[in-house]
């Protein structure tokens, strides 16, 4: 959610349930507490640091309900009395009528001399409220807080950092765990501000779905591959699988289109076909016994034409893996956009060669897909690395929408986005899939699981979601994310496809 998007959420169930913001300030610094006492013990010493807007006020009931629970607490208004107002006022006075004490911010060396003390620090100053750099005094107590070694548990988003994109310049607090009021805020998903949220849980405060607006981005989560993962029928046969074909290679990188057949074999689909150059087949073939190949025409070891395939053959493709970023392949991928029926991915230097006909893709009937890292995905739309990391929302959206394409905007967080508009972040994964050939093996899940699933968007999240939770189990088992190879993940996929396969 953006910050303008959950403000939206409070006032709609605000208005049409009678819900008020005081009842949702209470149930927020419930479900809060709830979540922070899984982390600390009683015998530990807690800080609480309030500020002057909401959530500031759900640190009144943080602070109340950890005192009422036998936690020692003690809390810090930040800012003078006059900022209270509202919601959070009414909550300051239940905490002082409850009987407890509040240490009011004077001189900053005083709160040092606390925070020196305290075990855990709980950061409810600022939330998706912030504007602009910190100003005094919250500057200076996060930077007290940044300072101390004492574990920082931050209340919806850690002080300064903001919710939304396209915010590169601010102050934040490094938190060590964050608990995330309602809806992960856009930030938590984005390179430069994902790091101050440490781990992050979300605690629900009973806004009611039913009436809230739907989003229209997803996180995307274990029970939702569950629910849509495709089913094999007991009576299939090869055919209702899919016929794939993947269109690449070349002399210097055989290895990543055997990547992506091998991947596409061992996620289910029915029949591979492999498109490369004449010195590449000998080459991989060996280790491809499942594939058939399709040897293409080429000029100076790069691939130049498919006319010599029959694509009616075909329910969908995956093109550009170790293809090569020679101009002579412009025109085969020209042909491809042409011929494909079914599913069309793109990947790698593909995504190079097809730069220029990006209008041509926008009139294709059939789905395109486009799988880019951030610096593949920056080229396209002629923009540096940094802006796209820093907005990678808003432009992949605009893009898909442009030109009627699915985007897989690949790294830790990957973002899908579908030629509507709609999006999805998945998660999953390690460092361990920082490494050449992950694209590759990720391109040949994603292939077979287009071929047989009824839905695009539910076929790519599944994809990155197997990819991803392969790398973990391997990690956790016999690699590290140190030797994890793009290998390895095929070998590792029959035991994440087991999780969620099932036949009928
Ligand atoms: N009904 C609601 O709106 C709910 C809100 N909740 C909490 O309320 C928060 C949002 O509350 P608010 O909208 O009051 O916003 P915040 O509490 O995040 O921040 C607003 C305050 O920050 C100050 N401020 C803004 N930018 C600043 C800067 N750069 N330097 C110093 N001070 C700055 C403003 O003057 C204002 O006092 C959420 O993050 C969440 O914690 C929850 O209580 C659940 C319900
Ligand atoms: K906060």
């Amino acid at each position: 959610m953006t910050a303008q998007e959950m403000y939206e959420r409070d006032k709609v169930a605000i208005q049409t349930t009678g819900l008020s913001g005081s009842m949702l300030m209470e149930n927020a610094g419930r479900a809060v507490s709830d979540d922070v006492e899984t982390k600390i013990e009683k015998h530990q010493s807690v800080i609480v640091l309030i500020g002057g807007g909401n959530n500031g006020g759900d640190g009144y009931v943080i602070a109340r309900t950890l005192l009422n629970r036998g936690y020692q607490v003690e809390a810090w208004q930040v800012v003078s009395d006059h900022k209270i107002q509202g919601d959070a006022l009414l909550h300051k006075e239940i905490f002082i009528k409850s009987g407890y004490p509040l240490q009011q911010l004077e001189e900053l060396g005083t709160l040092e001399e606390s925070l020196e003390q305290a075990d855990v620090v709980i950061d409810s100053m600022l939330g998706i409220g912030v504007k602009g750099q910190l100003r005094p005094p919250f500057k200076e107590v996060v930077a007290l807080v940044n300072k101390r070694a004492a574990y920082t548990i931050a209340v919806d988003i850690p002080t300064g950092v903001p919710a939304d994109e396209s915010v590169s310049e601010f102050d934040g607090l490094f938190a060590n765990h964050t608990t995330v009021i309602a809806a992960p805020k856009i930030s938590v998903f984005l390179e430069h501000t994902s790091s101050y949220y440490g781990e992050w849980t979300v605690v629900d405060i009973g806004l009611p779905t039913k009436k809230i607006p739907n989003s229209r981005r997803k996180l995307w989560g274990k029970s939702d591959t569950l629910s849509t993962f495709p089913t094999r029928q007991a009576h299939s046969h090869k055919g209702s699988h899919g016929k794939g074909i993947v269109v690449g290679g070349s002399f210097q990188m055989p290895g990543s289109i055997a990547m992506t057949a091998k991947a596409a074999l061992r996620s289910g689909i029915g029949l591979l076909t492999i498109a490369t150059t004449s010195n590449t087949v000998p080459l991989i073939a060996p280790f491809l016994q499942e594939a058939t190949f399709q040897q293409v025409t080429e000029e100076g070891g790069f691939l130049s034409s498919a006319n010599v395939v029959d694509w009616s053959q075909y329910n969908g493709a995956a093109i550009g893996m170790g293809m090569g970023r020679n101009q002579g392949s412009t025109t085969l991928v020209e042909e491809i956009f042409d011929c494909v029926e079914g599913p069309l991915l793109i990947d790698a230097d593909g995504l190079y060669l097809m730069k220029d006909g990006l209008t041509q893709y926008s009139k294709r009937k059939d789905p395109t897909i486009l799988t880019p890292h951030p610096g593949e995905f920056a080229h396209l739309i002629d923009r540096s690395i940094p802006e796209v990391m820093q907005s990678p929302f808003c432009l992949t959206r605009d893009f898909a929408l442009q030109y009627g394409v699915y985007v897989v905007l690949k790294g830790p967080s990957t973002i899908i986005t579908s030629p509507r508009g709609e999006q999805c972040v998945e998660v999953s994964g390690n460092a361990g899939l920082a490494k050449g050939g992950s694209g590759d093996v990720l391109s040949g899940i994603l292939l077979a699981l287009l071929l047989q699933s009824n839905s695009v968007f539910d076929a790519l999240a599944n994809g990155c979601m197997i990819h991803g939770l392969t790398a973990e189990r391997l990690t956790e088992s016999r690699h590290s994310i140190y030797d994890l190879l793009a290998t390895d993940l095929i070998e590792g996929l029959p035991n994440t496809f087991r999780t969620f396969s099932s036949s009928t």
